[in-house]
């Protein structure tokens, strides 16, 4: 009998572990009733590289639920989340990282500080004052404050200011501290239309300056697709991954881009998933 000759054992396939990572979540809360909300239901979700990830999903499916938790931010009386894991850099997160910062449709910028006090604002807690010397932090929020063009407002205060630019001091305050992991929830929502667009452009450019994962929650087909790297689209509740589109085509893209055939058949397909999820209101289609 002629002898098997040896199989080559595979060659080990080193896997870079994901920026971050969300596995098998799910999230419920006990309504007034004492019945139980399942919101999120076994939602895996990971980020390999600096990249801008739209979400989008029905009004009251889970969006921001799921946003504050990537975040590691947790309700006081709620166990988050009620299983599953989330994980930056291969590591659990159990509470508010460092390297994650969360930017809001409310910017609450500080109002008794200026536009150069609320961007250096974050030095002054101690993880920070360890991480950056106080020459390097006060370099950055210039450097900072040139890229969002607000250089000559440094002094101004967030009254001062229209909510374009509060949204800008938002922004500095968050890339200041070279995030790994920035997390926006709808922070145009509240924007008229020309300003929410250079919004959208500012974000591209920054990105590109400061690569980190995006994860940005947003009810405009428009936006997901004119900003995001990768589109993932959420059912009503309990929120579940429908649909998880990548776009080849790298940003800035342009409104000439969303009237091609390419963005077209995106935006009727992400559309389609939002009308057959139910999408109770407050779903914008601006195509
Ligand atoms: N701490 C909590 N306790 C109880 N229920 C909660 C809590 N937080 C959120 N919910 C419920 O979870 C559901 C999802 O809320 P969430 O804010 O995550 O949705 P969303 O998709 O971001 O909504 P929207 O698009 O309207 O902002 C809602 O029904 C909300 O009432």
């Amino acid at each position: 009998m002629s002898a098997v000759p040896p199989v080559a054992a595979p060659a080990a396939v080193s896997k870079a572990k994901p920026l971050l990572a969300a596995t098998d979540i799910v999230q419920e809360y006990l309504q007034p009733d004492g019945k139980t909300l399942r919101v999120l239901d076994g939602v895996s979700l990971s980020f390999e590289a600096p990249s801008i990830n739209m979400l989008l999903g029905a009004s009251g499916c889970g969006k921001s639920t799921l946003l504050r938790m990537l975040g590691g931010v947790r309700p006081w009386n709620v166990k988050t989340p009620t299983s599953g894991r989330v994980e930056i850099d291969g590591v659990p997160c159990e509470g508010p990282h460092p390297d994650t910062v969360m930017v809001f449709q409310h910017y609450a910028n500080r109002p008794d500080l200026t536009v150069w006090q609320n961007v250096m604002y974050p030095f002054s807690f101690a993880e920070w004052k360890r991480r950056v010397p106080e020459k390097e932090a006060r370099e950055r929020v210039d450097q900072m404050l040139q890229e969002v063009g607000l250089a000559d407002k440094r002094d101004q205060y967030p009254s001062q200011l229209s909510g374009g630019q509060n949204q800008r001091v938002a922004l500095a305050r968050a890339l200041v501290l070279r995030p790994k992991v920035l997390l926006m929830d709808e922070p145009f929502g509240a924007l008229d239309a020309q300003t929410r667009s250079n919004m959208q452009s500012l974000l591209c450019k920054l990105h590109a300056a400061h690569p980190c994962v995006v994860v940005f929650v947003t009810h405009d087909v428009t936006e997901a697709l004119l900003v995001g790297d990768r589109v993932i689209v959420l059912s009503s509740q309990p929120a579940r991954i429908i649909e998880d589109i990548h776009i080849p085509l790298r940003q800035p893209r342009s409104a000439d881009w969303l009237m091609s055939a390419e963005a077209r058949q995106l935006h009727e397909q992400i559309v389609g998933h939002l009308r057959a999820t139910g999408g109770r209101g407050n779903l914008r289609v601006t195509v």
